[in-house]
């Protein structure tokens, strides 16, 4: 099977990133192409995989096609494609707002489209992926595309209308947690605490605390009681949040990306 991947950025290299270190192909079957040169060289250096002259070349040659550019980018690389396209080809999107019809004007409705929201931590494997196919995409197919998915972290199949919330809760989502990290250290910091020591102890107790909901599967307010004591240190620090809004606030941050990507999309 051979993959490419249009867009080699901080989603496009993050994804070529776990899926060279999952070995689910070998990397002389991946080709990248972006219009920086420069990062094209490094990424085919040091991960082993081709250099594409140009999308043509990939969409030409890929069974599966990636393209990891920015929304507004989007309409321009497929329309440059679209006649390099055979019907075999699944190109799949990564972008937000990119909806799967409106893919499908451009490259046509007898072509295999996938639209999909990933996240960074693919570059680690323990990415999260949303996923939607069109009609055209075979069972067998979807099997694959879930190994390639899963291949850098965990995949999720839902309905199309629901990956501007998605997007929300998962696409943008590693940001509004080093934002949460940065100010916790910054809190550490203001206790007296070195902060390169703060950024190492807060990433392995957010990762810990995840691990627990994973594992047990309890429910995160159980998990938080079970850390609460009464009149304890960590009731004093939760009054604080709950006094500053902080579900709230969380929330209306979840609307605000939810919203953009509809804005994105033109709904
Ligand atoms: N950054 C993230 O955490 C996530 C990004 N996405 C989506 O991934 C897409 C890319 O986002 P980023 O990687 O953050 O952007 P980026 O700006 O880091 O990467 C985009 C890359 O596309 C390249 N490019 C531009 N025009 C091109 C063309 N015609 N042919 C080939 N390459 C071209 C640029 O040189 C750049 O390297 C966006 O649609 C975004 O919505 C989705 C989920 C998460
Ligand atoms: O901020 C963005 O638009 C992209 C999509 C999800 C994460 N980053």
């Amino acid at each position: 099977m051979k993959l490419g991947i249009i867009g080699a950025g901080n989603m496009g290299s993050s994804i070529l990133k776990g899926v060279t270190a999952s070995n689910f192909l070998e990397n002389k079957n991946i080709a990248i192409f972006d219009l920086n040169k420069v990062k094209i060289e490094e990424l085919s250096k040091e991960y082993g995989v081709k250099k594409a002259e140009n999308e043509n070349e990939l969409a030409n040659k890929s069974d599966i096609l990636i393209v990891s550019v920015k929304p507004n980018i989007v309409p321009k690389v497929l329309d440059k494609i679209k006649d390099d396209l055979s019907e075999k080809t699944i190109v799949l999107s990564i972008a937000a707002g990119i909806s799967i019809d409106f893919i499908e004007n451009i490259i046509g409705t007898d072509k295999k489209v996938i639209r999909t929201m990933p996240n960074t931590p693919a570059q680690v494997m323990e990415g999260m992926t949303a996923v939607s196919f069109n009609q055209n995409i075979q069972e067998n197919e979807k099997t694959m595309i879930f190994k390639l998915l899963n291949s850098f972290g965990k995949s999720i199949e839902i309905d199309e209308k629901l990956m501007h919330a998605y997007t929300g809760i998962s696409g943008s989502l590693p940001a509004y947690v080093y934002v949460f990290i940065e100010a916790l250290a910054d809190g550490g910091v203001l206790e007296g605490m070195p902060r390169d020591k703060a950024y190492e102890i807060i990433a392995q107790t957010v990762l810990g605390s995840a691990k627990m909901m994973l594992e047990t599967k309890k429910h995160p307010g159980v998990l938080k009681d079970e850390v609460t004591s009464p009149g304890g240190t960590t009731i004093a620090a939760l009054k604080v949040l709950e006094d500053g809004k902080f579900r709230g606030t969380v929330m209306e941050a979840v609307k605000a990306c939810t919203e953009k990507s509809k804005e994105m999309a033109g709904e």
